[in-house]
């Protein structure tokens, strides 16, 4: 088994990178993370992409959240990914996002993907060397969750530029987050900043602010972290419905439009 030191010391970060195909380019990747699932990582990503996208960048997701997929169903994507060329198209959403995930292969929306670790990282390395990527300037990886193997594989593989990670309030005090970027920085990976989701809850009558979780801490753990606290952002019932609905496009948040322009 490797140790943390012969992780980041055996594997030559050049050597491994994954390369796009010759008809392809992709200007800056950044990879979304969080220590586990749930905390609202695939929100952030697209929401991140639709702001990205509304400041005029062009823009693509690539889904490595491969046994979580839920990207394609958040843009109201349901059609099944064409081929050309030997290369496989990414779905194209209204606002012109490009997407590529396995829910845009799965013959029925709803089947599970019962793969194992191998297959599910040779999945993923195809999403960025075997689609055309249509002149993009960021594009967003949504990354598997958690510090387990193919989150390694993800991290090692994909040429990111930097990563940004997404924590609920409660990860902040457990030791999560935390691992998250120590296993980033062995990695000598570019941590961009910490987004805490679902920070608070603003009453759409009276517009009070309510730290259900308790109050903020995201400052004083990126302080103590060393890395940029991108943002707090509040739990939105608007934007879980527009979610359902595959709407996502039209939600629009100050708050995000903010972290993209910190990013990009
Ligand atoms: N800030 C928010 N306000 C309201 N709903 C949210 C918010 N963030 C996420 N959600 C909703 O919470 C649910 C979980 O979010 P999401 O699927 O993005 O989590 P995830 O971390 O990607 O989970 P997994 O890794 O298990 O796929 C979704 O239904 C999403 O629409």
């Amino acid at each position: 088994m490797e140790t943390n030191a012969q992780i980041s010391k055996s594997h030559n970060p050049v050597l491994n990178k994954l390369r796009l195909n010759d008809k392809s380019r992709v200007k800056k990747v950044i990879g979304v993370l969080s220590g586990k699932g749930g905390v609202g990582k695939s929100f952030v990503s697209s929401s991140l992409a639709v702001h990205a996208a509304k400041l005029g960048k062009r823009v693509a997701i690539l889904d490595a959240d491969i046994t979580g997929a839920s990207i394609p169903k958040s843009f109201g994507i349901h059609e099944n990914a064409l081929q050309s060329d030997g290369l496989i198209l990414p779905a194209i959403t209204k606002s012109g996002i490009q997407i590529m995930s396995v829910g845009l292969l799965l013959e029925n929306e709803t089947d599970p993907v019962i793969w194992r670790g191998p297959v599910i990282s040779g999945v993923m390395s195809q999403f960025y060397t075997d689609v055309y990527w249509n002149d993009v300037d960021i594009m967003f990886v949504d990354m598997p969750p958690g510090t387990g193997d193919v989150t390694l594989t993800a991290f090692q593989s994909f040429p990111l530029d930097g990563i940004i990670i997404v924590s609920s309030p409660g990860d902040l005090v457990s030791l999560i987050v935390e691992k998250q970027v120590n296993m980033a920085k062995k990695m000598n990976m570019k941590i961009l900043g910490l987004i805490e989701n679902m920070s608070y809850f603003i009453t759409p009558d009276t517009r009070k602010k309510y730290e259900i979780f308790g109050k903020s801490r995201l400052n004083e753990f990126s302080e103590k972290l060393q890395i940029s606290a991108l943002g707090s952002l509040p739990i939105d019932p608007k934007a879980k419905e527009l979610v359902d609905a595959g709407r996502i496009e039209d939600y629009y948040n100050i708050d995000i439009e903010k972290i993209v322009k910190k990013i990009i």
